[in-house]
């Protein structure tokens, strides 16, 4: 069984540089698609067969060339060395990937007659909660995708409510109190903590955070671990709150952000760690397009200088939470922003927003000092009996404009 390849059948392009080899052992299933039968092998892989989730037309010499007046819009990343016979684990060193876009060997159960198996290895494991979260989220979007296609969303931005200047808000607040501008999230669960708020009224909570100084809000809209929606972001949007609003969602395919939009997103969060360079480019082109601010969210040195290393990027979020340990250290956001980095961000007038954290005046004030002008807030104040009276207590003052 030495040495089995997954190769792409004909006529699929396999292009997504987000799946890769586990590092350890790389066993392999197989399929024999005459006789349904699965070998598992140890080897060195090449891409699986499986479609690419993100939608995007790249050129070869790597520029990004967006189109998108299609719903065939197809994915042909040029520099992702697979199509060069370069193994995965290489590709993923290459972009500085570590979540793998989907399940390498296909979907965990298979059905072989009357007979479900299920085979676990390294390749259709999850390997931490983030990765878990993604290969969800890409089957969930495959099938929404199908109920509303694009052409349709197309239709629905043309009702959608006007877009507001999400890092205008950011530099207005910062610009009017001095401290970092705030980022309130409407967030009732997550993976680490659970249910963080029983009586949770997501549009009650937005106006208490608008009242009390927050600049913009952040809505999660996943459902399966966060216990957020969709609908929650309309509804927030239709009952009259002004603050620009960031649609907390993990988006790996171009069509999430046309339908972040249609329910009433200014601005999208772009994941580095899940998302290649030449993705989070084509993506944040397509904000461009729709009018949107694209955070993008770094972790480490290696991910803040991949984004850096991306031309107009405006909005970088520094998350404290490592999302596959949910270990939380406030001194990553300073580590992030010291020497050469810092530099860069100034003289580029990037906004970096420290993210996850932040429970008292002091983790602001230190995070400012590391140099962010803003702070991405949830569960320090979504806990609190009053979120939006827990504003004050977070940044030692009174924020809001009535002062
Ligand atoms: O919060 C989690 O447990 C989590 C797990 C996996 C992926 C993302 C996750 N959270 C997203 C965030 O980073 C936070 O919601 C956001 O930065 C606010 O953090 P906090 O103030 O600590 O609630």
């Amino acid at each position: 069984m030495e040495g089995i390849a997954i190769r792409a059948p004909p006529r699929i392009r396999v292009s997504n540089p987000g799946l890769f080899a586990p590092r350890s052992t790389r066993n392999l299933i197989a399929r024999d698609r005459t006789l349904g039968i699965q070998m598992i092998g140890r080897g060195k892989p090449n891409p699986s067969p499986l479609r690419c989730a993100s939608a995007e037309k790249v050129s070869k010499d790597s520029n990004v060339t967006v189109t998108s007046n299609s719903d065939d819009i197809t994915s042909s990343t040029a520099d992702n060395g697979w199509d060069t016979g370069e193994s995965v684990d290489d590709a993923a060193a290459k972009h500085g990937i570590r979540i793998r876009r989907r399940p390498l060997t296909g979907p965990p159960t298979h059905m072989v007659g009357p007979f479900e198996f299920r085979l676990e290895n390294e390749g259709n494991t999850p390997q931490n909660i983030l990765e878990k979260i993604i290969w969800d989220k890409d089957v969930e979007v495959q099938q929404i995708k199908e109920r509303k296609p694009l052409s349709v969303l197309k239709k629905a931005l043309e009702e959608a409510p006007p877009v507001r200047d999400f890092i205008g808000a950011l530099k207005a607040s910062y610009n009017r109190t001095g401290m970092p501008a705030l980022i309130a999230e409407v967030k009732k669960a997550s993976p680490s903590k659970g249910v963080l708020r029983e009586d949770f009224d997501p549009v009650h909570i937005a106006k208490a955070y608008e009242k009390n100084g927050a600049a913009c809000l952040s809505v999660l809209t996943d459902e399966k671990y966060f216990q957020g929606s969709f609908e929650n972001l309309e509804a927030i949007r239709k009952a009259g709150v002004k603050c620009p609003l960031l649609c907390k969602e993990f988006i790996i395919d171009a069509w999430q952000i046309y339908y972040a939009r249609c329910k009433g997103a200014d601005a999208i969060l772009l994941i580095a760690a899940v998302l290649p360079d030449l993705d989070i480019k084509y993506l944040t082109k397509i904000c461009g397009m729709l009018g949107l601010a694209a955070l993008v969210e770094v972790h480490d040195e290696r991910e803040m200088d991949r984004v850096l290393g991306i031309d107009g990027i405006q909005l970088i979020g520094i998350n404290n939470r490592n999302l596959e340990t949910f270990e939380v250290d406030i001194s990553n956001t300073k580590r992030l922003l010291e020497g050469e980095r810092g530099g860069i961000i100034a003289e580029r007038d990037i906004i970096v927003v420290g993210e996850s954290g932040l429970f008292t005046p002091e983790d602001v004030s230190y995070v400012q000092n590391a140099g962010v002008k803003a702070v991405l807030v949830g569960e320090s104040l979504i806990k609190q009996e009053d979120p939006g009276k827990a504003i004050a207590g977070l940044f030692g003052k009174d924020i809001s404009s009535s002062v």
